[in-house]
């Protein structure tokens, strides 16, 4: 079975699914009967391009890799370029429309806009933008049940390790009623590479070259991006409908080399914790650097790892630790999605 998408935004995350889709097309096939055909990538600057009968992926590949954009993708008939993003959804014939664009933090838009008018078309929407599910949850996951279509966004934390899928199916028949964690790889990787000497400017430069950084990293290092995540946690696995502005914020960027050498004197380490808790009918939110000792559990984990815990009615807490950021991690939340789109069509 040929299953057409689109994608839109063609940055690390649009970049590194047509590669994971490339390396695995066999596998693909071969194990779960699955033949993805991208018939089209729409992004801002680098170009945009559309044939009903697929791209040749191996060509989109080579083409960004060598130039950057895609405008110097071979011409073929019937090949459309230019498409814009609403286009893209409108005019093709993909059945998932992969968003991908950046996270607007205080608006979440055009992502948002881009759900609602796919939905509106009867398109599947899978996506790692974490803005339409902390700002528009209720409402998006209302329309797609109304019009038939599967909403995957389990990038949207942690990338690709399922924090948002193993919590819903493997921990399901549990209250669940405290969220910690640390889930934000940049400022993970930050602090560790300031550990290891690098000044602050130093660790955002390389976390920005690895691919983990929002487009303005001011998320990252202010905490809003952590802040949208537990916001997405409380409001999809604990079933609370937390408002980002609900949340108390504070990210790392006040902390100095001084700070770090401190804690370091303490036997401690800083991380970027993001918490929720419900209680009495009620949930407290809170995302900020916290000092913590090396036995805790949490001080082990570096780079751009993140670990959750989640505090369970019967099982206890479980925690998951994985990949938190990254091209190839954050591909793989897109491809898992897109390999349980039957699965979730039945239950809608
Ligand atoms: N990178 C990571 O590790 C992770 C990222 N995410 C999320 O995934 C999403 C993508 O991340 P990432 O790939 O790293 O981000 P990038 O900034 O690398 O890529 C985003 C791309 O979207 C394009 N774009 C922006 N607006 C539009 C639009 N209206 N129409 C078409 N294209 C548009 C940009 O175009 P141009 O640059 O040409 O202007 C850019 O190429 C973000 O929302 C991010 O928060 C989630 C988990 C992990
Ligand atoms: N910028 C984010 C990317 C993944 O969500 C991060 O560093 O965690």
């Amino acid at each position: 079975m040929t299953h057409r998408v689109a994608i839109l935004g063609f940055g690390v995350v649009g970049q590194g699914f047509a590669e994971v889709i490339l390396q695995k097309k066999d596998l693909l096939q071969e194990k779960y009967g699955k033949d993805i055909s991208i018939v089209a990538i729409s992004d801002l600057f680098k170009g945009a391009l559309y044939h009903p009968d697929g791209l040749s992926i191996e060509d989109v590949v080579k083409v960004i890799n060598e130039t950057g954009s895609l405008h110097a993708y071979p011409e073929q008939p019937g090949l459309i370029r230019g498409l814009n993003s609403f286009e893209t959804i409108e005019k093709t014939n993909a059945d998932t429309i992969i968003e991908v664009t950046f996270t607007d933090v205080l608006t979440g838009q055009p992502a948002i806009d881009h759900c609602k008018f796919a939905f509106e078309n009867q398109k599947n929407v899978i996506m790692s933008n974490k803005g339409p599910v902390a700002l528009a949850y209720e409402e998006l996951q209302i329309l797609a049940k109304k019009q038939g279509v599967f909403w995957g966004f389990e990038g949207s934390v942690m990338s690709g390790t399922p924090a948002l899928r193993m919590p819903m199916t493997s921990l399901a028949g549990n209250e669940i009623s405290a969220i910690k964690g640390i889930l934000n790889g940049t400022t993970n990787y930050m602090l560790t590479r300031m550990e290891e000497g690098l000044s602050y400017d130093e660790s955002l430069k390389e976390a920005q070259q690895l691919g983990y950084a929002e487009a303005d990293p001011t998320s990252d290092v202010e905490g809003f991006d952590a802040l949208y995540k537990i916001v997405i946690l409380a409001n999809v696995i604990m079933g609370y409908p937390l408002k980002t502005e609900e949340v108390k914020r504070r990210g790392i960027s006040h902390l100095t080399e001084a700070d770090i050498e401190l804690a370091n004197v303490e036997g401690k380490r800083w991380k970027l914790i993001a918490q929720v808790k419900q209680e009495g009918g009620k949930c407290y939110a809170s995302v900020g650097p916290e000092m913590i000792s090396l036995k805790d559990s949490l001080a082990g984990v570096s780079g751009a790892t993140n670990a959750i815990t989640y505090e369970c009615d019967l099982i206890g807490p479980v925690t998951l630790q994985g990949a938190g950021a990254g091209k190839v991690e954050t591909a793989f939340s897109i491809l898992i999605d897109l390999l349980n789109v039957e699965q979730v069509y039945q239950k809608v």
